[in-house]
């Protein structure tokens, strides 16, 4: 017997993987399933202009996305809340093309990553000058500057200083923070929403525009041909951009060849992992500012057991930190290698790949890789794809966009939600609680 409930919360999942989040929040979000009779699903609409566009633009989806979960044919009735109050519903209905832009807000830098609190070593000391020349002299030596290198190894961090040292040096500098997801999500709500004028405003009018995370624009040929644009004007008026990837631009698929050769008209520097004096220098600078006592030897320690990543680093430090306050002890090497397994160094978490879970959890519960890493919307599928976005989140350093990708190239709110979905079940349901401690054992075998 299907359930009401149960099959819009997978509607909802599966809109929520198709369309932009602001499509989602306008369309969506609004509608509420009313009823399910005989396959029909009534949803009440709060506007006749929501009516309209669900029939022109989301029924087909929904049926597809209905069948999937329940392998039969639902047809939606829609219908419109308080049909007699209508015209006010509608006047106070922000029209998406009418709506004020709702593209991703300028410069969100944070406030922590500055070149104050970056520690120079071997890996990163190239990119470390390239970044100071090109906040002191925007657009002038290297345009654009792109930063690559494996996760956790601080092109974030160098991107945010420029951009910190420039709003210092100059509050009126007009900044520009996105993930390349970002740019790609403002990029169709601009579409869906015919505010491109905007989009381009919002975009080209920067003193400084930061990328993160290029790799992703892979396959997006629309995407690449718009930031093509952007690229273009920016450079052309001398502002400054900066990127970052995991890899040299001629190393991302499917990225068009005229942009690449425009990312190598500046500078690609690229940062490797930290040496053991590098990381213990990190080490000792996190401790200080976060007011954590810790020996030297101890930060050796550390130091000499994660090798491959910052972030990582970190995570290790944070972690001994919150034991030694559980057990009421101040932190020793002692207490460091005593206590390894419940801190998790003994196990690197480089080591623990997404690749990894996803192929304990098909086995675990019997689906194929393909499909955990595929759109299938079926019960039996869904939760365990969902059960391994949130274990490569929870055991993995991997950013919420490496994790979409590696699931057939979804996008981060998807993972998101996977996420926030399972640790909600967590907490009442005590199968999923055993399934997921199973799991874990599993996986770190
Ligand atoms: N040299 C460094 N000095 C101080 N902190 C660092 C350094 N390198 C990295 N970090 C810290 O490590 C963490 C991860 O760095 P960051 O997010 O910049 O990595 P990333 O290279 O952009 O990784 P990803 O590709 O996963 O986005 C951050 O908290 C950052 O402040």
């Amino acid at each position: 017997m299907l359930d009401l409930d149960t099959l819009w919360g997978e509607i909802k999942d599966g809109f929520q993987e198709k369309i932009a989040p602001t499509a989602f929040k306008t369309w969506i979000s609004s509608a509420e399933p009313v009823k399910l009779t005989n396959n029909r699903l009534t949803i009440k609409l709060p506007s006749e202009l929501h009516r309209d566009y669900w029939q022109r633009n989301l029924t087909q989806p929904l049926v597809e996305l209905a069948y999937e979960y329940a392998q039969e044919d639902i047809q939606p009735v829609f219908i419109v809340a308080d049909k007699d109050d209508n015209s006010s519903q509608v006047s106070t209905l922000e029209h998406p093309a009418t709506a004020s832009a709702p593209f991703s807000q300028s410069a969100k830098l944070n406030p922590k990553y500055t070149f104050d609190t970056f520690v120079i070593g071997k890996g990163n000391q190239m990119a470390h000058a390239a970044a100071l020349v090109v906040s002191e002299e925007p657009g002038v030596m290297y345009n654009p500057l792109f930063f690559y290198g494996g996760v956790g190894l601080g092109k974030t961090h160098l991107m945010h200083a420029i951009g910190n040292k420039m709003l210092a040096d100059d509050p009126n500098t007009k900044v520009k923070y996105v993930t390349s997801e970002a740019f790609t999500n403002d990029f169709i709500t601009a579409i869906q929403s015919k505010t491109q004028d905007q989009f381009r405003e919002e975009y080209r009018s920067v003193d400084l525009l930061l990328v993160d995370d290029i790799q992703f624009f892979a396959d997006k040929e629309g995407t690449q041909e718009e930031f093509f644009h952007t690229f273009n004007d920016l450079h052309d008026d001398g502002k400054q951009i900066v990127l970052t990837s995991d890899r040299l631009p001629n190393e991302i698929p499917k990225l068009q060849d005229r942009l690449v050769s425009r990312f190598a008209w500046g500078l690609s520097v690229d940062i490797t992992p930290p040496d053991l004096e590098t990381r213990i220098a990190i080490l000792r600078n996190k401790a200080e500012a976060d007011n954590i006592a810790i020996p030297d030897e101890t930060l050796s320690y550390i130091a000499s057991r994660i090798d491959s990543n910052v972030r990582e680093l970190e995570g290790a430090l944070a972690r001994v930190h919150a034991y030694s306050k559980m057990v009421h002890q101040p932190i020793t090497t002692e207490l460091v290698a005593s206590s390894l397994k419940s801190l998790k160094l003994d196990r690197r978490s480089s080591e623990l790949t997404i690749p990894l879970i996803q192929e304990k959890v098909a086995k675990y519960y019997h689906v194929s890789l393909a499909d955990l890493k595929g759109k299938k919307r079926m019960k039996t599928i869904v939760m365990p794809r969902q059960i391994a976005m949130y274990l490569s989140r929870e055991m993995t350093d991997s950013s919420l966009p490496k994790i979409g990708n590696e699931f057939g190239g979804k996008d981060h709110t998807t993972v998101i939600h996977a996420y926030d979905k399972i640790a909600d079940a967590l907490k009442t349901d005590s199968d999923l609680q055993s399934e997921i401690t199973n799991l874990k054992t599993e996986i770190e075998r």
